[in-house]
């Protein structure tokens, strides 16, 4: 589905990743977890097309960047970003927002056909948001437009949904209920691409964790394999435990003999 081989990302003087390979097969569903400024954005922008590596290649469902039409192929990618949120129209209704999804507009100027209006009302009904449809985007709490911008991801069926931090912001109750609702993906034929800073959002649909440290991938593979703790004391080089409750890992910085935790 996705292939990054060799990447190096080089802007000014600085090698921001070096040596990056990155794959994801069918049926993987992966989180991409690493400290502030590693790259997790940035591998992002590559699989979306919106930036390109300094070398390296970057195939996303079968076509390499550079030599395909990337407008094409973003037409099969849901992007989640906080970035997306900021482009939108805060005074359209709420359906309509969602409706854009179908084209990958930011907003329309001509009149939404019925059976794409009853396609955005039946994904609201899904993320629980139907009952708001005709409210513009703005009254929406934050939780609820991160929901927002699920149903419109989800409007064009796409094969893959990118995700960079859809929960930052949120409170525990709103958090916990937009993790539910991704948790559902996995009755759809999606694979996801989810960056966080937060291990315990590792949801059971998720079967692979990449770490992003120093440039490199510093670990890839099942999620049970790279979330151990040394691994992760190691990329953020902090003590970390680290629980599994509930088909979730949970984490903890053990804090040193004087009682501090750094
Ligand atoms: N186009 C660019 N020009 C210059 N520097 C860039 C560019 N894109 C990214 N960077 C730099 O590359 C580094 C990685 O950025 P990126 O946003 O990918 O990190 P991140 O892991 O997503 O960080 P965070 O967790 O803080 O969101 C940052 O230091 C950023 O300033």
């Amino acid at each position: 589905m996705i292939h990054l081989q060799d990447i190096t990302f080089i802007r000014g003087e600085r090698t921001i990743l070096n040596g990056v390979n990155f794959h994801v097969q069918k049926g993987e569903q992966w989180v991409i977890l690493g400290r502030n400024g590693s790259g997790k954005t940035t591998l992002l922008e590559f699989m979306n097309g919106y930036e390109f590596p300094s070398s390296g290649t970057v195939d996303v469902l079968g076509n390499r960047y550079g030599q395909c039409d990337v407008r094409e192929v973003r037409k099969q990618i849901g992007y989640i970003s906080q970035s997306l949120i900021e482009k939108l129209t805060l005074r359209d209704p709420l359906w309509e927002v969602v409706a854009t999804g179908e084209y990958a507009f930011l907003r329309f100027y001509q009149e939404i056909p019925e059976e794409v209006k009853a396609k955005a009302l039946s994904l609201l009904d899904e993320v629980g948001l139907l009952h708001m449809a005709e409210q513009p985007l703005s009254t929406l709490s934050q939780g609820e437009r991160k929901k927002a911008m699920l149903a419109r991801a989800l409007m064009q069926d796409p094969k893959l949904l990118i995700m960079d931090e859809p929960c930052a912001g949120l409170d525990l109750y709103e958090r916990e209920k937009l993790l539910v609702d991704l948790d559902n993906l996995r009755k759809r034929d999606i694979t996801v691409i989810y960056v966080t800073h937060h291990i315990e959002e590792i949801m059971p649909l998720f079967t692979h964790v990449a770490l992003v440290s120093g440039g490199r991938i510093a670990a890839a593979g099942p999620k049970e394999e790279v979330l151990q703790p040394s691994t992760l004391s190691e990329a953020y080089e902090l003590p970390i435990e680290v629980e599994w409750q509930h088909g979730r890992p949970w984490i903890r910085v053990v804090p040193s003999e004087k009682g501090a935790t750094v």
